[in-house]
């Protein structure tokens, strides 16, 4: 039987550092941001239904979508965040749900979907159990404004528009806590594993 784990967190809770441990085990990925940065492509139905929402003024000039601008105005903005939702989502999940069903027919022991948004989105019918990176507030938002060079208000208003990693704690079947160091993190992720798989 194929295990489907739910690997969720925050934004820059440490998702990317985890999945990549998984990758090196051998375990495939699916990776929700990835595949939805495919789905609006240019050409794809899902970019000319954002480009009817959003207008072209969200375009750079090779007409491929600008997604620092797109950010910017969804992250402030929840009623905007929920028109991108439904347009991006949708598609994103037929896309995840493939890779599961590929993982399946090869018997595979285990396939990740890497999912920010799994409790937000209500995804958790898709996985059997769920793993959340977990790291304090102020290391997420420590960690997220030096990797994006943001500034703190551009951080909070991202940080604030997914469930609070304390609630998300609650809902999580297993926890990495990824404030400490690396190792510590990649020993916590195989101790799970051995459980899970
Ligand atoms: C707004 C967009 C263009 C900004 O792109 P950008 O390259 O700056 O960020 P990226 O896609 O790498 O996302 C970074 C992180 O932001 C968070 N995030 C992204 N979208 C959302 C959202 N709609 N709601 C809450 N958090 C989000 C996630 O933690 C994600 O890991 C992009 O995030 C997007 O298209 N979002 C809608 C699709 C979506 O929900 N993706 C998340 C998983 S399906
Ligand atoms: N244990 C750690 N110690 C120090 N830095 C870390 C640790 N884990 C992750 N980081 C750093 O924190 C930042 C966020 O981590 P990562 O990119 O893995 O998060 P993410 O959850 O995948 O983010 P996003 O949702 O935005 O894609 C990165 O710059 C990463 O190098």
């Amino acid at each position: 039987m194929t295990v489907v784990i739910g690997l969720t967190g925050g934004i820059a809770s440490g998702k990317s550092t985890v999945s990549n441990m998984l990758k090196n085990l051998g375990i495939r990925v699916v990776d929700a941001d990835q595949i939805s940065r495919e789905v609006v492509e240019v050409g794809k139905p899902a970019y000319q239904q954002i480009l009817s929402v959003f207008g072209d003024e969200i375009l750079h000039q090779d007409k491929t979508i600008n997604r620092e601008k797109l950010g910017a105005i969804i992250f402030g903005d929840h009623s905007k965040r929920e028109q991108l939702n439904k347009i991006v989502h949708p598609a994103v999940r037929k896309e995840m749900l493939n890779g599961v069903e590929e993982e399946k027919a090869k018997n595979s022991k285990a396939v990740v979907l890497d999912i920010p948004l799994l409790f937000e989105s209500k995804l958790t019918h898709m996985v059997d159990k769920t793993i959340l990176v977990y790291v304090d507030e102020k290391t997420q938002l420590k960690r997220l404004m030096k990797r994006n060079g943001y500034t703190e208000k551009e951080a909070k208003m991202r940080i604030e528009s997914q469930l609070p990693l304390h609630t998300k704690k609650d809902l999580s079947d297993e926890i990495i806590d990824n404030n400490g160091a690396i190792e510590q993190t990649e020993k916590q992720l195989h101790e799970i594993l051995k459980k899970l798989i």
